[in-house]
């Protein structure tokens, strides 16, 4: 299929307006009030979203324009709570999120423009494929709900004999796929997808990598959440880091990359040895400057991340002294870091 199949930049749907939407891109005429003729935009200001006394999103401001943006961050860290207010289905405690310069609290006409593919199998497994993404052109009161289906299985690749299985008789990867094809049943400019990757094996995850990148090819705003770099890297442009509801960084990956590992690090080390594992620490490139923490452990200041985390091992084989913890002594980037590594 070419990028020409999808049909985002064409679509029109009476978004905001109640009004039926067709699903054929020829027979809808645009409706720029209704934010169709601009770039959907995503845009943050101030967000912060509180469950309970749990705040899950801190003051987060942020925008999001078309192509495809990774929303990279470590479990619990704000990533589902954050997609479900731009997809307005949670309020913001403080502060506003519009899509295409449209508040998305309290304003179903905004779900002509999103579509959202959600984290759990929200599917009904005794629907085949097609009437579970034939289900959600009804409920967007699409006009030829037949032809945006069909549409719909083709961009997901699912118009075969598959579609009309059941869906519990699917892989992970082809109900990871009807859900998104129920997600663009609609023509949405925007497309939000919760973890999308999760339980997929490599040739499913290059097959939806494929099918995103073609849509935020095609100008579509693509925003999806993972908690491993290597996925964020090799689908977006874009990456927002959240960590603890807060974000923590933005910018292209490479930049990530770069500010995660190359900048200085302070980092809490404890040791069978402290004093002997100071002394050889201190004359290394690595290191800029080690203290001994009263009461136990040694606080060292490094250039470079990789490096110091490689002399550290290298320092204390020689020494004879074993590493009891290696921990970064700040809760911003480092923390993210750390679970990046470990993940
Ligand atoms: N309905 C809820 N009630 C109370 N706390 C919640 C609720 N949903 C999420 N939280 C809390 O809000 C914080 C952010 O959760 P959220 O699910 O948005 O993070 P996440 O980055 O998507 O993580 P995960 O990938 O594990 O889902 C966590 O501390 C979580 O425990």
């Amino acid at each position: 299929m070419t990028i020409d199949n999808i049909p985002g930049q064409r679509d029109t749907a009476a978004a905001g307006t109640g009004a039926e939407s067709g699903s054929s891109a020829a027979t809808i005429a645009p409706d720029p009030a209704a934010g169709h003729g601009a770039a959907a935009e995503i845009v943050l200001d101030n967000v912060t979203h509180w469950y309970g006394n749990v705040v899950a999103v801190n003051d987060i401001s942020m925008t999001i324009g078309p192509g495809v943006t990774g929303l990279l961050g470590p479990n619990g860290a704000g990533k589902s709570t954050l997609l479900h207010l731009v997809s307005g289905f949670l309020s913001p405690s403080r502060g506003t999120v519009t899509v295409a310069g449209q508040a998305t609290w309290h304003n179903p006409g905004i779900y002509r423009l999103i579509g959202l593919v959600p984290e759990r199998d929200s599917v009904y497994a005794f629907l085949t494929g097609r009437q579970f993404v034939t289900a959600t052109a009804k409920l967007h009161k699409l006009a030829d709900v037949d032809t945006a289906v069909a549409r719909a299985l083709t961009m997901v690749e699912m118009d075969t004999e598959a579609a009309d299985r059941r869906i519990d008789t699917y892989s992970k990867g082809m109900r990871q796929r009807i859900k998104v094809a129920a997600a663009l049943v609609h023509q949405p400019r925007v497309l939000l997808l919760d973890e999308p990757f999760n339980g997929m094996d490599p040739r499913q995850r290059m097959h939806m990598m494929d099918l995103l990148h073609r849509l935020g090819d095609s100008g579509h705003t693509i925003v999806f959440s993972s908690h491993i770099l290597e996925e964020v890297e090799r689908l977006s442009g874009t990456v927002q880091v959240i960590v603890s509801g807060r974000l923590a960084a933005s910018g292209d990956y490479r930049t990530i990359r770069r500010l995660m590992t190359s900048r200085p690090h302070v980092f809490q080390v404890a040791s069978s040895d402290d004093r002997v594992l100071a002394a050889a620490l201190i004359g290394r490139d690595s290191v800029n400057g080690v203290e001994l923490v009263p009461g136990g452990g040694l606080q060292v200041r490094a250039g470079d991340y990789g490096a110091f985390s490689r002399e550290l091992a290298a320092v204390a084989r020689e020494h004879g002294v074993r590493l009891r913890t290696v921990l970064p002594a700040d809760e911003s980037l480092e923390s993210v870091f750390t679970y990046l590594v470990a993940s």
